[in-house]
């Protein structure tokens, strides 16, 4: 496809931590000498103590180790704070990085993709996970650096006494590493089970929560319930099981690296070593009061490791978002110099086991109404959304005047075709606003224009507030038929040449029905008009109806045309009018 040679290739999408990976560097680096220095008051205690037992005018050492102690002491409080202060810094501006980049990037990815996710799980990746990311930036590199800076110097240190000492001293770190790194091998997959719990519950209760008047109305409270009971069920179940695991892990490097269990080994060992002769009995001071502050940091970075993997799958879901393909687009796009569809042998699948469209061939000619009927799920709704792009065809092309639609530009594209689908969605603002998404430089003359020819000016004047009235996203103040007749006014304000129409399958009360005609009428005069209709009388007087069956094109003409074909458009009038099909032939 002509498309397909001049996309452009996508750049790799740069890591999440890509443009702030210096700083947290450097705040690592400032944690491990901040570490390091930690030790120097360890040394001055042990040292202070070793020259008051060997030395007879001890005045001056002890002076300059005390010196050593509280320089060590507070160069290790300045780098720390210095350290995390600029790793909160950081993590706080890559909050604000990460959400913008997603939110370019959201804008970027097919309209379809939105429908196939959650609104809860969108959510939980905007806020919860980028905030969950919090250890993982702010945290993690200081922890580890510090978990390495002291053992480190302690090593260096504790060699030029000892360095048989030196390995029994440090020999319960590697252990207590082995011991929570295996009962850590298990811990990701209870981390994923607690991810999808949660991803389950976000689910369920925006479900619940944007539902509750149709849950109410059909009386689905205890089915509804049930749903959002059992996510939350799943939930404890799932951190039950993680909490077992790793309070176990958690309580056995605990044990290992207790003051205690190192004061236990290194005494034992010393005194061991002090009787065969290889050890002074002074020189064992050092080992025992850099054994016990020798866990603190490790501990520090064991109790964190939760917090990290909750971090590392959080930043996984920001990072699967990012890496969803946007939608390919070319170089130099090109521009329709007429405004006819053409669906030319079009194929599309959802996934690649079931295809919904077989080899469509449809030409909708320019400022003619053609219908769409068929039976549920034949895939009238598919074929109208793969002309704005919310899908690419998986086979074949749709054109518009002369460009397949994957050369237009997106946002031309948008906004050359405009679409009025059943699921009406309202953003929270004004009605003004509402009908100005149509087209952002509008006036607010133009907006009133638009209104009056949907049939709503009246209606919103009526409104305590008028143009001002502030809607929800499920309309508020508004009837079904009136948000139906606000998303005409703002598709008549888009003065778009192309338009898509889902016919609402919803009835409403007559006076709404014949006001909707009417906006319908007066948005589709002069263009391009492809519409699906469920209720065949509203479009006997199309310039064509195509029959779909299964993705199959099974017939096209005329309401009468196909009425004397007597197939499958004539039974389906028959059955909705309940007509005799002799009747209907006719
Ligand atoms: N986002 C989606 N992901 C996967 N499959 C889908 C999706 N949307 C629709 N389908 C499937 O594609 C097929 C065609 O659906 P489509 O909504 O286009 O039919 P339709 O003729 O418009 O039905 P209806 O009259 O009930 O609206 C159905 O099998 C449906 O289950």
């Amino acid at each position: 496809m002509k498309a397909d040679r001049k996309a452009t290739a996508k750049p790799p999408t740069p890591s999440l931590f890509h443009a702030v990976r210096g700083r947290l560097l450097f705040g690592a680096g400032l944690s491990l000498v901040s570490s390091a220095l930690g030790l120097l008051p360890y040394v001055a205690v042990a040292e202070i103590a070793k020259t008051l037992l060997t030395v007879d005018t001890p005045g001056r050492a002890v002076v300059g180790w005390l010196a050593v102690g509280v320089a060590g002491a507070a160069g290790r409080l300045g780098l720390l704070v210095a350290g995390n202060l600029l790793t909160h810094y950081v993590d706080a501006d890559l909050q604000r990085q990460l959400r913008a980049r997603l939110a370019r990037h959201l804008s970027t990815v097919p309209l379809g993709w939105f429908s196939k996710k959650g609104s809860g799980e969108l959510k939980k990746v905007l806020d919860d996970d980028i905030e969950d990311m919090h250890h993982l930036v702010a945290h993690a590199g200081l922890d580890v650096a510090s978990a390495v800076g002291l053992p480190l110097a302690a090593i260096v240190y504790l060699v030029t006494v000892d360095w048989r000492m030196t390995l029994v001293t440090l020999a319960l770190l590697p252990l207590a590493m082995l011991t929570i790194s295996r009962a850590h091998r298990t811990l990701p997959v209870r981390m994923q089970q607690l991810v999808t719990a949660q991803q389950s519950i976000n689910n369920a209760t925006v479900e619940y929560v944007d539902g509750i008047q149709v849950i109410k109305a059909y009386r689905l409270t205890g089915r509804a319930w049930r749903r959002f009971s059992g996510a939350v069920d799943e939930f404890c179940d799932a951190l039950a099981a993680w909490s077992a695991e790793s309070g176990r892990a958690l309580f056995a490097s605990m044990a290992l690296l207790s003051p205690a269990a190192v004061l236990v080994v290194v005494i034992g060992a010393g005194s061991a070593m002090i009787s065969a002769g290889w050890l002074a009995p002074v020189d064992l001071l050092p080992f025992i009061l850099v054994g016990v502050g020798l866990p603190a940091p490790y501990m520090t970075l064991v109790q964190g490791t939760q917090l990290l993997r909750k971090g590392k799958a959080a930043a996984g879901n920001v990072s699967a978002v990012l890496d969803e393909p946007s939608l390919p687009t070319v170089r130099e796009p090109r521009m329709p110099s007429q405004w006819d569809i053409r669906f030319a042998a079009v194929d599309f699948g959802y996934d690649e086991h079931h295809q919904v469209l077989h080899h469509v061939d449809l030409h909708c000619p320019q400022g003619s109404v053609t219908a769409l009927v068929g039976p549920s799920g034949s895939g009238k709704t598919t074929l109208t959304r793969l002309v704005p792009r919310f899908f690419d065809v998986t086979g074949g092309a749709i054109r518009i005047g002369e460009v397949d639609v994957r050369e237009l530009a997106p946002g031309v594209l948008l906004r050359m075709v405009a679409v009025v689908f059943q699921d009406v969605v309202l953003v929270r603002d004004t009605i003004r606003e509402n009908i100005r998404l149509g087209d952002p430089t509008a006036g607010d003359d133009e907006v009133e224009a638009a209104a009056r020819a949907a049939q709503l000016h009246e209606t919103i004047l009526a409104l305590p507030d008028g143009y001002d009235t502030v809607v929800t996203s499920r309309g508020g103040v508004l009837s079904g038929g009136e948000r139906q007749r606000l998303t005409i006014a703002r598709a008549i304000l888009q003065d778009a040449p192309i338009v898509l129409l889902d016919e609402a399958t919803a009835s409403v009360d007559p006076d709404n029905e014949a006001a909707i005609q009417q906006a319908l009428a007066e948005l589709t005069k002069g263009r391009t008009l492809l519409v699906v209709a469920h209720r065949l009388h509203t479009i006997a007087r199309a310039d064509q109806i195509v029959v779909l069956d299964d993705g199959h094109v099974v017939g096209r003409g005329t309401h009468d045309e196909l009425l004397n074909s007597a197939g499958k458009y004539a039974r389906m009038w028959a059955a909705q009018y309940q007509l005799p099909r002799t009747e209907a032939a006719r």
